[in-house]
């Protein structure tokens, strides 16, 4: 059995299987039933019925009884067909979301280590289109167990009207299926090839939109468009492999259909001297055979096509899952006397260290600044005391409590982080500071935007509700670092991290967040990350590193 295949039953349900088995069971037998239902009405109307010799005693019912029985059997067979489209599609939606929804978990339960590693624009490709093709290859096993199911009793009912025919007929199709298995293995690699060029176009997409300014003020519009539209021809031909590969098999399946009922026909005639009712509901049955076997090969086909996308959702899952944060520790650890940084060493990659052997104590309600060159380890460093990365050696101490385990994670409550380049989300600006702190009074959304310096919004059309389009890009650099400092306050953190928070300000309003901050200080351990400035110059104390060691605290 293949990964995908076992991925597919743990996340469908036993349940959801059972149910979609039997309403194919229970469709395909009254399918079966009145295909062996023609004999007896083809012998009643041609008067031919005691020719006929099989193994079980045929009804003398009259032609209005069993046409009446016929029509019952198609009632409830579409019924039931009906039952079992809907019950497929809840087996799909029920895999396509528990997958989704896995993913999603093991990505944001991931440590940061890793997830600030991951390709992110190959992680959306994954849980937007990957998912949807697992939504396919569902479809595919829905259609298999059906096709199976139905051939299952075709056979059946064929095996009881004509034996030596019905084992023929099925030989012939095992032959088929078997001879078309390379297309189903090229499926496969198509698929894979195809999981290949949607992570590209996902990666070539988000590149070139997030660029839009570069873009047209390096007047680079064609060449984006063609490397897009280059992009897109690679996955269509991806695509139109695939459906040669399909196309084949039905013209193979058909043309060699054609071929085994003539044959069939003629052996039965001139061979067997198979009474007519019975060659006739011989010929139903095939009829009605070989576009199920079509759809065996299809759906075959279609998995393997569609299986690469349950192999690398689970592949994310698998990477994202054994690295799993511990959960917050119960005991939350709080600043109101000192963080200590013992021997702290952190490695991006083995060669490659952010910070080295940095040891300093940081007393509560200070403001420290952290400056060095570019490269020197700043952010590497912040990301350690906000509690996003853990030491490779060392030690990080929050009033006596070692930030280990799980009390890294519940550290994190009790952190604030405003970046650079200020992360706003589209929706009002009152949505966006309720994100931090979804239960915070209209008082404390006002002091927390006087105290950022951000009285701006009362003057923005609809003040709060103001509505901000994607990134919040409607609103200047500075704008959009105020109403993020606004967010960060509102967290009441006990440690507030300020990575260059004041580059994109003007002069007026840097002073502004300068002495909003310095009023914080004493209820507030502040880091502020910069070079220079009048954020940097307020701060208490200086925490110099170059080459991720400390030169001076
Ligand atoms: N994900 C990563 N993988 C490998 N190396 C990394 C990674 N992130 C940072 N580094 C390296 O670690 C070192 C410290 O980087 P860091 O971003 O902490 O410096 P910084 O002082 O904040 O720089 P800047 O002022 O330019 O933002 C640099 O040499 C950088 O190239």
């Amino acid at each position: 059995m293949t990964q995908a295949f076992r991925s597919f039953l743990d996340l469908a349900g036993a349940h959801r299987l059972a149910a979609l088995v039997l309403l194919s069971a229970i469709g395909a037998i009254t399918e079966g039933f009145g295909l062996v239902l023609l004999v007896p009405m083809v012998g009643t109307l041609t008067g031919g019925l005691a020719l006929v010799d099989l193994p079980f005693p045929l009804p003398h019912w009259s032609l209005a009884t069993l046409l009446a029985l016929f029509m019952a059997l198609v009632v409830l067979r579409s019924l039931v067909d009906m039952a079992r489209a809907l019950s497929a599609q809840r087996l799909e939606v029920a895999v396509v979301d528990e997958l989704r929804r896995r993913a999603v978990a093991a990505l944001l339960g991931a440590e940061w280590r890793t997830l600030s590693t991951m390709q992110q624009s190959a992680n959306r490709a994954l849980l937007v289109t990957s998912v949807d093709r697992v939504g396919e290859a569902v479809q595919h096993v829905s259609t298999l167990t059906r096709a199976l199911v139905s051939l299952l009793a075709l056979g059946l009912a064929a095996l009881a009207l004509s034996p030596a025919l019905a084992m023929g007929c099925m030989l012939a199709g095992l032959f088929a299926l078997a001879a078309l298995g390379g297309l189903r293995r090229k499926a496969r690699m198509l698929g894979d090839a195809l999981s290949r060029r949607y992570e590209a176009i996902y990666a070539r997409l988000e590149a070139t939109l997030s660029a839009l300014r570069l873009v047209k003020s390096f007047s680079r519009e064609r060449a984006e468009a063609q490397s897009l539209a280059d992009e897109f021809n690679s996955m269509r031909k991806a695509e139109r492999r695939y459906l040669v590969g399909t196309s084949l098999a039905r013209a193979a399946l058909q043309s060699g259909a054609a071929l085994a009922l003539a044959l069939a026909v003629w052996m039965s005639v001139v061979l067997w001297q198979v009474p007519a009712p019975v060659l006739l509901a011989m010929t139903a049955i095939a009829v009605r055979a070989v576009p199920l076997v079509e759809a065996l090969q299809s759906a075959g086909q279609g998995w393997a096509h569609a299986a690469p996308a349950f192999d690398d959702a689970q592949r994310l899952i698998a990477r994202a899952e054994a690295v799993a944060e511990v959960p917050p520790a119960g005991v939350q650890p709080r600043l109101r006397r000192a963080l200590v940084l013992d021997r702290v060493t952190y490695r991006h990659t083995v060669e490659r260290a952010g910070v080295s052997d940095v040891s300093f104590e940081l007393e509560a309600g200070t403001i420290a600044a952290l400056v060095g060159p570019s490269g020197s380890g700043k952010s590497t460093l912040a990301d350690l005391l906000g509690g996003l990365l853990s030491p490779d050696e060392g030690q990080i101490i929050v009033d006596g409590l070692s930030l280990a385990g799980g009390h890294r994670n519940a550290w994190r409550q009790r952190v604030a982080y405003v970046q650079q380049e200020a992360m706003l989300f589209g929706g009002s600006v009152r949505q966006n500071l309720l994100w931090a702190q979804p239960d915070a009074s209209e008082a404390q959304l006002h002091h927390a935007l006087t105290s950022a310096a951000a009285q701006f919004v009362e003057e923005l059309p609809g003040g709060l509700d103001c509505q901000l389009n994607e990134g919040g890009r409607s609103l200047s650099g500075g704008e959009r670092q105020r109403i993020a400092l606004a967010r960060a306050l509102l967290r009441d953190p006990d440690l507030l991290i300020l990575d260059e928070a004041t580059s994109a300000v003007d002069p007026e309003s840097e002073l502004a967040i300068t002495s909003a901050v310095r009023r914080l200080a004493g209820s507030c351990t502040i880091l502020v990350i910069g070079h220079r400035g009048a954020l940097v110059d307020s701060a208490d104390r200086r925490i110099s590193l170059d080459s991720g060691r400390l030169v001076q605290a």
